[in-house]
């Protein structure tokens, strides 16, 4: 069966793995990926993703809920699906010893329908490195070779542990431009990362995980709406806090304060900016530092971070 005849190519419902001692780290997850989709599963540490990735892998079995790539289960199933997936763990552990060429041919030799070796490395750019024994590669030039051979049996659906950790600026994008060249092609990405802006650029969706379960989900765009945007100023000589038109009026739920620099949060940033310079134009202030911005992904992960771990923040009295 090809990827196009499945409504999801991930399909999972309350999935969850808990591990010897009763430690459950995915605690009932539920999210589908469909074909042709790059998925980001982000989180703090320890909040689920590689437990989440192995199991999607079919490394480790659920402990309960359901899941399945390209319609089967990835434990039960694996002969099934493992030929389909390409698979970037975050420690690829092949021998040192070896060269970047013998690796390559190694690993096509357990890959049914390997493309040439050379023609996956040269995807990473590592096609000049063949002789260099894998001892001898720096940390993002491992991480590339791991890619390359994830890509080697040209999978339908491609999972993608933490795949540019430890790469510079230059091998980071190039490894975007890859995966979204492979998305272009109709290969489906599930992909971890710490790198918000990774996210950001590249997912199509995602989800932020939070001890085990999923604490927001969709489009980046909507992640980031679902936090306030923000405005930022000094107070102007003379005037304090209370001087200012009282916050809930300008249709604020929140603020901090940083010496003299106010921070204040706003679902409704336009008709918040809007109150604030009328009041501004109309005291004859000039506001210092103003800054009015939507909340980056970055300030969204944060924000759903604090408020799933319950964290209180300081709210404005209505
Ligand atoms: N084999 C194991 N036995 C017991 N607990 C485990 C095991 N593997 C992972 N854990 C725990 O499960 C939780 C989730 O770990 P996991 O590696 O899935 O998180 P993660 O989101 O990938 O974290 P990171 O971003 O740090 O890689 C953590 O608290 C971890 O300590």
């Amino acid at each position: 069966m090809r990827t196009e005849e499945h409504e999801h190519v991930i399909d999972v419902a309350d999935l969850r793995r808990a591990y010897q001692g009763g430690f459950e780290a995915v605690r009932g997850i539920t999210f589908q990926v469909g074909p042709g989709e790059v998925f980001a599963l982000l989180g703090t540490n320890g909040a689920g993703k590689t437990s989440t990735v192995e199991m999607l892998e079919g490394l480790a079995p659920a402990s309960g809920g359901r899941v399945r790539v390209l319609g089967h289960d990835p434990y039960r199933e694996r002969a099934a699906v493992r030929p389909r997936m390409g698979v970037m763990l975050q420690e690829g552990g092949f021998p040192s010893e070896l060269t970047v060429a013998e690796t390559a041919r190694m690993w096509a030799g357990c890959t049914s329908g390997a493309q040439p070796p050379q023609e996956a490395l040269a995807l990473v750019g590592l096609e000049r490195r063949g002789k260099v024994r894998v001892k001898q590669l720096s940390g993002g030039e491992r991480r590339r070779l791991d890619l390359a051979l994830a890509l080697l049996g040209t999978p339908e659906v491609l999972f993608l542990d933490e795949p540019t950790t430890g790469l510079d600026a230059e091998a980071r994008r190039n490894t975007w431009e890859l995966v979204r060249s492979l998305r272009d092609t109709g290969t489906t990405v599930l992909l971890t990362t710490h790198y918000l802006e990774e996210a950001e650029d590249l997912a199509d969706r995602l989800a932020v995980l939070h001890e085990g379960r999923i604490a927001s989900a969709g489009t980046p765009a909507e992640v980031t709406a679902s936090q306030p945007s923000r405005i930022s100023f000094e107070l102007p000589e003379g005037y304090a806090l209370d001087d200012l038109p009282p916050l809930a009026e300008l249709g604020v739920i929140g603020h901090e304060t940083a010496g003299r620099v106010v921070h204040l949060r706003s679902h409704v940033l336009q008709q918040s900016a809007t109150r604030l310079l009328t009041w501004a134009e109309g005291a004859g202030i000039e506001l210092h530092g103003l800054d009015v911005r939507s909340a980056s992904l970055e300030e969204a992960f944060l924000g759903i971070a604090r408020e799933a771990s319950g964290a209180t923040v300081q709210e404005v009295a209505a």
